[in-house]
């Protein structure tokens, strides 16, 4: 099938380059002319594992094109994929005017009849102001069905949860439409669900915070399990044996970062109280998030007594590893409140410097070209994303380059055992009973 994807950021292209590779031919448009021009020269301006080769190889056997021709991609496909941001308001809610606005540019483009799928997340409701928008802006008698597909993919296994989806939700109040989304995803093994347009828009928001709420979870347990002397580590596996709760997405840590999770909480809460039916529970979800960076902060600051000019050395800056995406990171947030105190924070991180640089913030920190090079004569090292490679670190050759040995491990990455065996006094999250505590 021809398919044709508006918006080739981080799910246009990865989305893009998986249907390719499942026998498809995909046309991504973007209207940033540099992300184009970018992706004609050959690169690929995102880091994600397994994505430059399947673009390369799509590419090459013109399976994927690029443009910059919202007109062109609308004459090209059978069904067109809108996956277009969706950021937040200062009031939580979405900022949906991407969205309108592709709506309107898709509309005075049709000639004849295309199904429009909704990828980016939205509030439930929106497809029909989608089709409102649509059916105002198009030529008279022009035919067309919306259509809502969520996404959820998630950053750094991108490919491998698009090629092997758990599920693939289907939203249409259209056969004709259904049946053209059922030929879109025949060459994917993975269990289709069919529903109506609000209900597939709700089941992503719904999902996105069911996520949150585990992680707020393990993170609430993880404060009691610092007062109390329990191991969070151990807790969160206990409680994920049993079946019906399942142990992932209970890793205690600083916190839910990233360009989703944030901003869907909060759009969530925003839409179901303008709906009138308010979800209390995910506002709780929300303090927890932030009370646990804040409660991290405070412990750095109990066992250095004065962060001011204190050099301090952050391993990880990504909002998660595998990715060099920055985009409301955690860490980035730690890093910007150590700034904010005085400290003199150098920073590593394997993927996601060059997207750092682009902040504000990279003036006033320096970044190193090694995790070891980040921790040479620092007061304390803060683990903030945990990337593998920082786990298999030699201790005893990081002892030796930090000037004071304090770790602050926001991730649980490190083993505490070796870290007190080699000499650091050693601050996890919610791991009360370990030995050699800051
Ligand atoms: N990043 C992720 O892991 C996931 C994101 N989503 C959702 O997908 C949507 C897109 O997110 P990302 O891909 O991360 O955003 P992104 O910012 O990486 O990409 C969006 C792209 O749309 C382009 N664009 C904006 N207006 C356009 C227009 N009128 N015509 C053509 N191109 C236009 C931008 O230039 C940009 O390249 C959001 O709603 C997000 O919540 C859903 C699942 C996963
Ligand atoms: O809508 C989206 O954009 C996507 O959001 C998340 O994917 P993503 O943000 O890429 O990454 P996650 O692995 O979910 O991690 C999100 C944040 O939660 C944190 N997290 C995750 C798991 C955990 O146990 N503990 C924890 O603190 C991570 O460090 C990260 O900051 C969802 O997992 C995807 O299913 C969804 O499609």
């Amino acid at each position: 099938m021809k398919l044709t994807i508006i918006g080739s950021g981080y799910v246009g292209l990865t989305t893009g380059a998986c249907f390719a590779e499942a026998g498809h031919h995909v046309m991504c448009v973007d209207n940033d002319p540099r992300k184009i021009q970018t992706l004609l020269d050959g690169n690929i301006p995102i880091y994600e594992p397994g994505l430059a080769t399947l673009v390369k190889k799509n590419v090459v056997s013109k399976r994927l094109q690029f443009t910059t021709s919202t007109e062109d991609g609308v004459n090209y496909g059978e069904v067109i994929f809108i996956a277009v941001p969706t950021p937040p308001q200062p009031d939580g809610s979405v900022d949906l005017s991407y969205i309108e606005k592709v709506a309107r540019e898709i509309a005075v483009c049709l000639d004849s009849y295309r199904v429009i799928v909704d990828k980016s997340t939205v509030p439930v409701k929106t497809g029909e102001r989608v089709s409102q928008t649509i059916r105002r802006y198009a030529k008279a008698g022009v035919e067309f069905d919306v259509v809502s597909n969520p996404e959820f993919l998630r950053e750094g296994s991108a490919v491998d949860d698009l090629m092997h989806p758990d599920r693939i939700v289907i939203g249409g109040n259209s056969d004709r439409a259904l049946a053209v989304m059922q030929k879109v995803y025949e060459p994917f093994v993975a269990p289709v669900l069919v529903t109506d347009i609000n209900s597939a828009e709700l089941i992503k928001h719904a999902a996105n915070s069911f996520l949150a709420l585990k992680i707020s979870y393990i993170n609430a347990l993880s404060e009691i399990c610092e007062i109390s002397g329990a191991d969070v580590e151990k807790v969160a596996e206990g409680i994920g044996m049993d079946k019906r709760i399942g142990r992932s997405f209970l890793n205690a840590g600083l916190g839910y970062g990233g360009s989703c999770f944030p901003k869907d909480i909060s759009a969530f809460i925003a839409i179901a109280e303008q709906l009138g039916a308010p979800l209390n529970l995910l506002k709780e979800v929300e303090k927890i998030n932030a009370h646990q960076l804040n409660r991290f902060l405070q412990g750095i600051r109990e066992a250095l007594w004065v962060l001011k000019d204190k050099k301090l050395a952050v391993w990880g800056i990504s909002f998660k590893p595998n990715t060099d995406d920055v985009r409301s990171s955690v860490a980035v947030n730690l890093i910007e409140a150590l700034v904010a105190e005085g400290a003199k924070v150098t920073a590593f991180d394997p993927k996601g410097m060059e997207k750092f640089k682009e902040l504000p913030l990279a003036g006033k920190v320096t970044l190193t070209e090694s995790a070891l090079e980040a921790a040479r004569d620092a007061e304390a090292l803060i683990v903030a994303t945990e990337w593998p490679e920082f786990a298999t670190v030699d201790l005893a050759e990081l002892r030796d380059v930090m000037r004071t040995p304090l770790i602050f491990d926001g991730r649980n990455l490190l083993d505490p055992e070796a870290a007190a065996s080699h000499g650091f006094q050693y601050r996890g999250i919610g791991r009360g009973t370990l030995p050699g505590l800051v």
